[in-house]
């Protein structure tokens, strides 16, 4: 068992040696965590703290923290670790940093929308994009908290106003759709999960959640019926989570997980490793839509390159003109509305270049 777990986690924050330099030049990097004590936080921190990548680690909650810092800083692996607590240590926590992940926020329970998560946590986001701004501007922000179809042009528009807006190092983590279509596709295609491929593009809430299962690899020879409930069960994969813990919160593991996966690719793309490709919500033309998730190409500035979708389906060409509308309108109303009441020299006039329905 021990032994099993170790080896998942060498794969993990396996160093580049074989990618493009040896463990021995391996820079320093610090890594803040946003909301370190909570449900994703912690399984977080821990699996940050077995990242060799990482040489120091910040950890940043409103409460809680030292408990946090102490238990994960007595792990004999490399990076320093220090715990943070309230808005006063806020600026310390994110000083230096290179990789900013944000998992604050509230979770949602059995019959919510991750919108309805919108006004608490948007103004959670605010704040501490303000702090990034200022402490840490040159830092690569993952953001985690939801709606992340929303949380995620929030932060643009604080960098924006701040001026450090740099839309190579804004991301949206969608990790957690990609896991779980790979752990659905292998169930159901019968292949090692280990090889499994999937790129998932759009967003990340419900419809806007699109598995490109005819790109899948290693392929299998799946029934239109199959994809479609893949692709269903891989849309309301955070929902069978939140029904499943049944009002303790929403997926912390497997996202912590996803998280982990997502930060450790920042960080080989700012070390400089080759072809570190993800697929991540950013500043995107693939579509008309001004934030989209694709495969990006990771590299020393963060975003190098961010990749087409590749040829789709009829099903998945429908799922992507399906998505437009959900998107423009649930999105371009609540930003909007969290703007005009919370930032008064936002005009509407800014707003609407940004997010204009196209
Ligand atoms: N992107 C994804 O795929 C994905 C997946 C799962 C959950 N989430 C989202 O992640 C967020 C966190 O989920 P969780 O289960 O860890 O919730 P949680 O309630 O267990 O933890 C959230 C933590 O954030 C902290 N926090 C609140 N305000 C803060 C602030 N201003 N500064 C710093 N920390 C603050 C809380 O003290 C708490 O420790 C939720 O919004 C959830 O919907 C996203
Ligand atoms: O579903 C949620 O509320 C959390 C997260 O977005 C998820 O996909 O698990």
């Amino acid at each position: 068992m021990r032994s099993s777990v170790l080896r998942s986690v060498k794969t993990l924050a396996k160093p580049a040696g074989a990618r493009g330099y040896s463990s021995e030049s391996v820079p320093d990097r610090k890594v803040a965590v946003l909301g370190a004590a909570g449900g994703i936080g912690q399984p977080l921190a821990l699996l940050m703290k077995l990242n060799p990548l990482v040489s120091r680690l910040a950890l940043y909650d409103i409460a809680n923290t030292p408990g946090v810092a102490a238990d994960v800083g007595h792990i004999n692996t490399r990076s320093e670790v220090a715990g943070y607590m309230g808005n006063d240590q806020l600026g310390q926590a994110l000083e230096d940093s290179d990789v900013v992940i944000i998992p604050a926020g509230v979770p949602r329970k059995p019959g919510m929308t991750r919108d309805d998560l919108f006004n608490i946590n948007a103004g959670i986001v605010k704040d501490l994009c303000s702090a990034i701004a200022k402490y840490c501007p040159n830092a690569i922000v993952n953001m985690i908290s939801n709606p992340v179809n929303s949380t995620v042009p929030i932060a643009a528009e604080v960098f924006k106003k701040a001026g450090t807006y740099n839309e190579k190092k804004l991301f949206g983590v969608t990790t957690l759709d990609v896991v779980r279509a790979k752990t659905f596709y292998a169930g159901k295609a019968n292949v090692n999960v280990a090889e499994v491929n999937v790129p998932v593009v759009g967003g990340h809430a419900g419809i806007t959640i699109l598995p490109l299962f005819s790109q899948a690899t290693p392929k299998a020879n799946l029934a239109d019926e199959d994809i479609k409930a893949l692709t269903k069960r891989t849309q309301d994969g955070g929902t069978e989570v939140v029904e499943a813990k049944a009002g303790k919160g929403s997926a912390t593991l497997s996202m912590a997980y996803a998280g982990a996966i997502f930060a450790d690719a920042c960080l080989k793309g700012l070390n400089g490793v080759p072809d570190v490709v993800e697929c991540s919500f950013v500043q995107s033309t693939v579509t008309e839509l001004p934030f989209f998730a694709s495969k990006v190409r990771l590299g020393k500035n963060g975003v190098e390159e961010v990749l087409g979708l590749g040829p789709l389906s009829d099903f998945e060409q429908e799922g992507l003109e399906k998505l437009n509308p959900t998107f423009h309108i649930r999105k371009l109303f609540q930003i909007l509305q969290f703007f005009r009441k919370c930032c008064t020299c936002c005009s509407w006039h800014q707003l609407f270049g940004c997010f204009s329905l196209e």
